[in-house]
């Protein structure tokens, strides 16, 4: 008999404290090994239309709810005896008549509370099919005739709410409907079509279909029990969604890439994936890299939720930053730990370098800057060299002169680190790049590399050296609207060509509707980064909505203060833990602003307050990006240093970069504050 658990139970499970989920996770194991559900007194739910459902006792106040057929059993829900028999009676399990996927279904009629609710700030964009629209109140589908919706799962009960529904009733509905038929109806209203179509099963099985296994995991032994109860918070440990599934399990003839806008589980793929080549593999040595340190300690978490160490595939799964992985190789290569010079020794031996070669009217902010994203980055040790250099990202045009007077600038700091054995992570890595490269064994059969947009041209050659060339050696996951500390250059000019790899998720589980789609404001709809790859940002879909984000322009520091704090206290109040908010401020001079909003609310040093570059990666349920001053954002010092109009632009849409990212850390609730005049960034938010 197939033992099956659904993302409901999970969900519902996770709901129960800590003592209940105890009790419901052996009542669980229980049937696992016993389907009969002896001990547990079974009992059919005679109120249910669907005559397979049973409750099965766990104490006294907690019932699970199952699903029985001849030759299944489903954990479907657990809560209270009220809440758990009126959850079973509402509800029917059955495969859809015409995707043939199973799907939880409401039952139409015992559902009493579909009307609109409050008016919500909808967030669509002009729905392709609302010619002429006005209000909320026009309907969004009554143009789809029944073989259309059935097509996209709605259940047959339905067809009559979905094709009456407005944008103002809209998610009172879907949120009764099955998720894959909200997610495409989202998805037209957004877009004016629907979503590929999940592929039909090969067997004949309606669990195998790829819109309920989503949803409905078939649990093959106690182990895999063991993983989907132990974390089970961790929704993505067990249900991926098919377009992320698709990019775990498949095969690349080369390097690959998966990209996708905030939220959209681009990190949790190189999880999976990781995890699974791995597991495949029982020899196989996986590198799992992030940017950050902490960021790579998450990755190890995460990768443990999947593959819990008794298994010994979590073993083989190396989690590192790109500087300590750089490091630890470093240090085999050379018996010792390279000596890196930091930004303050390389602005001095600059300083120094332009005062013996008599150079005047380049800033120290440009040369430094020249320095790290063009010399040290391409690693040029001639002005031969510099004279041809692209120098991609800097779009502030260097003539020929410019250039020779530079680079003794240059080339003396280049000596003087060399005369005083110290090097940079620049040159570590091309060091590493060129050493590996020609190797045969390599020290990973695989690479897989989070938040890649922020590589280094040394770091993509690096990370591409770390293991074989061939099929599943490098896969890149990344979002081009996050980049922010790097320049943009060509991958495949440096052998990393994913064209024809490159993959887009288009559904966000982190950010809610309302979130998302204002910060989605600050960007273009699409994106193209410099080997003609196009990251298109319409159509992207959130699986939940709250409430819009709220954005204030204050008067005076001590009223944005005052704003925040009242904002964040409220936000205690309705239950929002102190480690659940993150502020965010443009540079570390501005974290005292907001440490000092919120000093006398309880809990306060619980709560993250960090420059926005930081802010990466990280995510909380409520999110305060303060001090969004003119002057602030784009920040001036910045703006200053921009050499022309190219350079500019280039400033200003990395600072709208950061600013997107610092919001779309945000799950659900986000303001944005700052003094007036604010930041002109602001303006988007609101219109
Ligand atoms: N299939 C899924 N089911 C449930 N939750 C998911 C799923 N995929 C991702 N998530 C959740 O969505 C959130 C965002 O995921 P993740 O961090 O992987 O996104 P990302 O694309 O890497 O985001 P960013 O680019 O902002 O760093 C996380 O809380 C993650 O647990």
């Amino acid at each position: 008999m197939n033992f099956l658990i659904a993302d409901t139970f999970t969900a519902s499970f996770n709901r129960l404290s800590g003592p209940d989920q105890k009790a419901v996770k052996a009542s669980v194991f229980d049937l696992q090994m016993d389907p009969g559900g002896n001990g547990l007194q079974l009992h059919r739910i005679d109120a249910s239309k669907d005559p397979n459902f049973w409750s099965a006792r766990v104490n006294r106040d907690i019932r699970l709810i199952v699903h029985k057929t001849g030759d299944s059993l489903l954990v479907a829900y657990v809560g209270r005896h009220d809440d758990a028999y009126a959850w079973a009676e509402r509800r029917r399990i059955e495969a859809h008549p015409r995707t043939g996927a199973v799907q939880i279904v409401e039952v139409r009629e015992r559902v009493e509370d579909v009307a609109p609710p409050a008016t919500f700030d909808l967030v669509f964009p002009a729905p392709a099919e609302a010619k002429g629209k006005e209000t909320g109140s026009t309907a969004l589908f009554s143009s789809l005739d029944d073989d259309s919706l059935l097509s996209i799962g709605v259940p047959a009960d339905w067809l009559a709410d979905v094709r009456t529904a407005t944008e103002d009733g809209f998610f009172a509905l879907t949120a009764h409907l099955p998720a894959e038929a909200s997610e495409a109806l989202l998805e037209y209203a957004a877009n004016g079509r629907f979503p590929a179509p999940a592929p039909p099963p090969t067997v004949a099985d309606p669990f195998a279909h790829p819109d309920a296994s989503r949803r409905i995991r078939l649990i093959a032994d106690q182990k895999e029990l063991e993983q989907a109860l132990a974390y089970p918070w961790e929704k993505w440990g067990v249900f991926l969604h098919p377009s992320q599934r698709a990019l775990v399990e498949r095969s690349f003839s080369g390097p690959a890439r998966v990209a996708g806008s905030a939220g959209t589980g681009k990190t949790i793929v190189a999880i999976h994936r990781a995890v699974r080549l791995a597991r495949d593999n029982a020899h196989a040595k996986v590198l799992l890299a992030s940017f950050s340190d902490p960021l790579a300690a998450e990755l190890s978490k995460k990768a443990h939720v999947l593959a819990p160490e008794t298994g010994g595939v979590v073993r083989r799964i190396t989690t590192a930053s790109f500087r300590s992985i750089a490091e630890q190789m470093f240090q085999l290569e050379h018996g010792v730990r390279p000596r890196i010079a930091g930004d303050a020794v390389l602005r001095d031996r600059l300083r120094g370098a332009t005062a013996s070669a008599g150079l005047k009217g380049f800033s120290e902010r440009f040369l430094l800057s020249e320095w790290t994203h063009v010399v040290d980055a391409w690693g040029l040790t001639s002005l031969d060299a510099y004279s041809t250099v692209q120098r991609m990202g800097r779009k502030s045009r260097l003539g020929p002169n410019q250039r020779a007077r530079l680079w003794p600038v240059f080339q003396a700091v280049r000596e003087a680190l060399t005369a005083e054995r110290a090097t940079t992570w620049a040159s570590v890595f091309a060091g590493l790049a060129d050493a590996l490269s020609e190797r045969q064994k390599k020290p990973f059969d695989h690479v897989v590399v989070d938040e890649a947009q922020d590589l280094a041209p040394a770091e993509l050659r690096f990370f591409a050296a770390l293991a074989p060339a061939g099929a599943d050696g490098l896969f890149l996951s990344g979002d081009l609207g996050q980049r922010i500390f790097q320049h943009p250059f060509s991958w495949a000019s440096l052998g990393v060509d994913v064209r024809g790899r490159s993959h887009t998720l288009k559904v966000c589980y982190r950010t809610s509707q309302q979130i998302r789609r204002a910060a989605d404001r600050l960007l273009p709809t699409v994106l193209r980064d410099t080997d003609g790859l196009e990251d298109e940002r319409r159509g992207i879909v959130s699986v939940f909505e709250g409430p819009p984000p709220e954005v204030k322009s204050l008067d005076t520091v001590a009223a944005e203060a005052a704003a925040v704090r009242d904002t964040v206290e409220a936000w205690l109040r309705d239950g929002i833990a102190p480690h659940e908010i993150g502020l965010f401020v443009r540079t570390r001079q501005f974290v005292a602003r907001a440490r000092a909003a919120i000093a006398d609310l309880p809990g306060a040093a619980e709560m993250t307050a960090a420059p926005m570059s930081l802010a990466k990666g990280l995510e909380f349920r409520a999110v305060v990006v303060m001090a969004c001053d003119e002057g602030v954002l784009p920040l001036d010092e910045r703006v200053a240093d921009a050499a022309d109009e190219a350079e500019l632009d280039d400033i200003y849409e990395t600072e709208r970069r950061l600013l997107y990212v610092a919001c779309t850390r945000a799950r659900e609730h986000l303001l944005l504050t700052g003094v007036a005049p604010t930041s002109e960034y602001l303006a988007d938010f609101t219109t």
